[in-house]
């Protein structure tokens, strides 16, 4: 049991340091609970192998590990999957690190169990609270503040609130070492071509030339007259559709803009959309489909950082809450992007928050996106990322 953030004790400025080298290996717990989607697992599991492939021992505790049979299937040297409410075993190395994910309560059963290893060793854990990210001005303010315990076996001890983040005062946002040089690897004129082989048919030819766009979306209300503005272009559009809802969501809009007669059903030479639908594929997979599209279509929030280091033009459909707390979200998030008009009437429409029309995909607006996004990605890339700060910070708090 914790309280809420107090003001911090040390300055903030010390969130953003880059993490000393080299650092020693710790272990490190994290947290996950799957409350729906693959975001929570997703963020989790790339946190996990990043600290991996930094040098550093992982648990990732779970009670939903199901997604990761694709998402990770070749698993990672380092990364330990264990299952929700499981205890420490004897022979398990102490923790050093405790991380819950999107305020996921640990068990009162293992903090008892760090407790007792704590009192033998003499070393409490570091135990970091990894919150939803946001470019709302509040992360800035609340990254990095600390929450003391006050009851319970851990009594004493201090939770951390880490925030990733934008802008240089905050957590930063999941970055791997070896990313830039993956991304300088790929070839995406010979992606195209692979997949182009592998789907085309005799009745649904699959042009490698034209625009690309991938859809990782739930349910947009502007769905339907996208297809159809694609559908009707003078260029070749492929989508490239993942699955579950952006798949159930494409046919159902498909099935509306037919019954309305808008779009001929079969393909033809009026019809300029033609559509993939994926299998869910491994995170290295989904990663090099965004770098080799024109457009992203994403959502939630793993997705979109991913989205904004492929470095192409952009559309976050934005996880939506009861209270439309997601209104003001994306109203930063925008904000910080310097998203010119054209973007922003896309987003409002996309995400139904205002009933406008959908601006038309041509060539000179898509560059003026990508434009916008490749500026906001050389801003990020200046910035530290968030496992580097967070083993810097673990230390420091050691
Ligand atoms: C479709 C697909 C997804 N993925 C991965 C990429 C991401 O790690 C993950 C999708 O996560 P997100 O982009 O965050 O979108 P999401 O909508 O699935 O997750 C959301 O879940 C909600 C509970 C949270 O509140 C949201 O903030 C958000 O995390 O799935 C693949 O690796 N392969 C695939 O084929």
């Amino acid at each position: 049991m914790s309280t809420v953030p107090t003001a911090p004790s040390t300055p903030l400025a010390i969130a953003s340091a880059s993490a000393p080298t080299p650092i020693p290996p710790r272990q490190w717990d994290i947290f996950c609970r799957v409350i729906d989607n693959y975001g929570d697992i997703g963020v989790c599991w790339r946190l996990a192998q990043d600290l991996a492939q930094r040098g550093q021992q992982v648990r990732l505790w779970t009670d939903d590990a199901s997604a990761l049979h694709w998402m990770a299937p070749q698993g990672c040297p380092g990364v330990q999957v264990r299952a929700w409410g499981g205890a420490l075993a004897a022979h398990d190395a102490p923790t050093d690190v405790l991380v819950e994910a999107f305020g996921c309560e640990i068990t009162p059963d293992f903090i008892a169990a760090c407790a007792i290893q704590a009192g033998v060793r003499g070393q409490k854990p570091v135990w970091i609270n990894l919150e939803y990210l946001s470019a709302e001005s509040y992360v800035e303010r609340c990254h990095a503040l600390p929450s003391p315990v006050l009851h319970g076996p851990a009594a004493g001890w201090t939770k951390w609130f880490f925030y990733p983040g934008f802008t240089p005062a905050t957590g930063g946002l999941l970055r791997e070492t070896d990313l830039l040089a993956r991304q300088a690897q790929f070839d995406r004129s010979a992606w195209r071509h692979a997949h182009v082989a592998e789907c085309s048919t005799a009745a649904n030819p699959a042009p490698a030339h034209g625009r690309w766009i991938s859809l990782f979306c739930y349910e947009p209300p502007a769905l339907p007259a996208l297809l159809a503005q694609c559908a009707q272009a003078d260029h070749p559009t492929r989508l490239l559709v993942t699955p579950g809802r952006a798949t159930a969501a494409t046919q159902a809009a498909l099935a509306q803009i037919k019954h309305q007669n808008s779009l001929q059903a079969p393909p033809d030479k009026r019809n300029q959309l033609s559509i993939s639908y994926l299998p869910p594929v491994p995170h290295s997979a989904f990663d090099e489909m965004l770098w080799a599209c024109d457009l992203n279509l994403v959502r939630g929030e793993d997705s979109l950082v991913r989205a904004l280091w492929a470095g192409q033009a952009l559309v976050w459909q934005i996880y939506p809450q009861d209270d439309n707390a997601h209104h003001d979200k994306l109203q930063a998030f925008l904000d910080w992007l310097q998203a010119p008009p054209s973007l922003r009437q896309f987003h409002a429409a996309w995400n139904g928050i205002e009933a406008l029309p959908l601006p038309s995909l041509d060539d000179a607006t898509l560059h003026e996106w990508a434009v916008c996004i490749q500026a906001a990605r050389t801003r990020l890339l200046a910035q530290s990322d968030l496992v580097s700060q967070l083993m810097g910070w673990c230390e420091q708090k050691r």
